[in-house]
């Protein structure tokens, strides 16, 4: 085991407040974003908390990649002050008296340099704060207190990013300045990133995999996508139900403001984005926004329309159902009716033709 190369986290908690009871024995990939996501009290916080080791809590297991921080039934308890951890809470906890270089500072001081594998310049250059530098905390926006606040969590040369709702305390115009910093940090950092949020939108945008919580129990781990297209769970129905869909931009056209994506289920039209040809894109299909149909429409305005297959139903609130679909390989949902599902007659296996409304570059 010992020379075993482990690119995974291992987390196994069981922690009791009173009669709320934390059980979960969680394996997710050591790259990437991790979203927990659950209901209030549900333990994302508890998880996050038991992973800094301020409590030590007996029975843990908790190994990052390949170093074990945590092993009670071997003995092994790393302190928190020499776990190689970011933690960024919902409010920015910045040093009122130091400005922001000194901020950044701090972090990176107490890690020798040897052990440093993130540079100052880099992170500053990474969350675009090269302009803020000299300024004091209180003199920040509440977008950019949160994005000095990253950048001071990771020049720590972190091993592991733990994020507490990040982005809850600010408006939603703060919210989506502040995402594609979120997106990039993703996409160049190899940093794994554990991110709890109550936002299904967040979760769409950011998280390659999920771990859904309820009453301290996982009820659901696994990619993103696959997550939230099952009907078996919660996440899978309701308004804001979605299927995330991977695509590429395949063309533009000028004339009518339209970006074209590919799938495997073929090909979406959307309003024009700035993306470049080639790129892949996560796209988000509302489940609200597809409705089906058993012939191919053509006296219609709705643009995108996909042969799919039925593969089930689930009903969804008072007088609705959610259908799964697969689109050639892609998993996407619809929410109509019970009157239409049984004027056509649905059934797994069923082949039809989705029509989608509203389709969103999610990244
Ligand atoms: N230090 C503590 N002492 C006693 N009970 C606690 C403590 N910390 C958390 N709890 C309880 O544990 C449960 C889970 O709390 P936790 O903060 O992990 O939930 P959460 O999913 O993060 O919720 P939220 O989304 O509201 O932040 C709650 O019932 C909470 O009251």
């Amino acid at each position: 085991m010992s020379d075993m190369q482990m690119t995974d986290i291992r987390a196994r908690f069981n922690i009791s407040y009173g009669n709320f009871k934390l059980d979960v024995d969680l394996t997710i990939p050591g790259h990437g974003v991790t979203a927990l996501f659950g209901p209030s009290g549900s333990g994302k916080t508890t998880i996050l908390r038991a992973m800094t080791g301020i409590e030590r809590f007996a029975g843990t297991y908790l190994a990052i990649n390949d170093e074990v921080w945590q092993d009670d039934a071997a003995g092994i308890f790393l302190h928190t002050y020499k776990r190689p951890l970011g933690y960024v809470f919902q409010e920015a906890s910045l040093f009122a008296h130091l400005n922001v270089r000194r901020n950044l500072e701090y972090g990176m001081r107490r890690i020798p340099e040897a052990a440093r594998r993130v540079s100052l310049d880099h992170v500053v250059a990474l969350l675009d704060i090269g302009h803020l530098m000299a300024r004091q905390p209180e003199k920040l926006s509440g977008g950019e207190r949160q994005r000095v606040a990253i950048a001071r969590a990771l020049a720590t040369s972190p091993r592991i990013l733990l994020m507490d709702e990040p982005l809850a305390a600010l408006d939603p115009k703060r919210k989506e300045e502040i995402m594609p910093y979120l997106q990039r940090l993703h996409d160049e950092l190899d940093i794994p990133v554990v991110y709890v949020s109550h936002s299904p939108d967040e979760v769409a945008r950011l998280a390659d995999h999920l771990v859904l919580l309820d009453g301290g129990k996982v009820v659901g781990s696994g990619a993103t996508a696959e997550l939230m297209t099952r009907l078996d769970l919660d996440v899978a129905h309701g308004d804001a139900a979605s299927a995330l869909v991977s695509a590429t931009v395949v063309a533009h056209d000028a004339e009518y403001h339209l970006t074209s994506v590919e799938f495997s289920g073929g090909r979406l039209l959307l309003p024009q984005q700035q993306a470049t040809i080639g790129q892949s894109v996560r796209v988000r299909i509302q489940a609200r926004d597809v409705s089906l149909s058993l012939a191919p429409q053509c006296d219609t305005s709705i643009l995108n329309i996909v042969a799919a297959t039925v593969t089930e139903l689930s009903a969804d609130a008072a007088g609705q159902v959610m259908v799964g679909l697969d689109a050639n390989g892609t998993r996407l949902l619809a929410r109509i009716t019970c009157k239409s599902c049984v004027a056509m007659d649905l059934v797994a296996g069923k082949s039809l033709y989705a029509q989608i409304k509203g389709i969103a570059i999610l990244k």
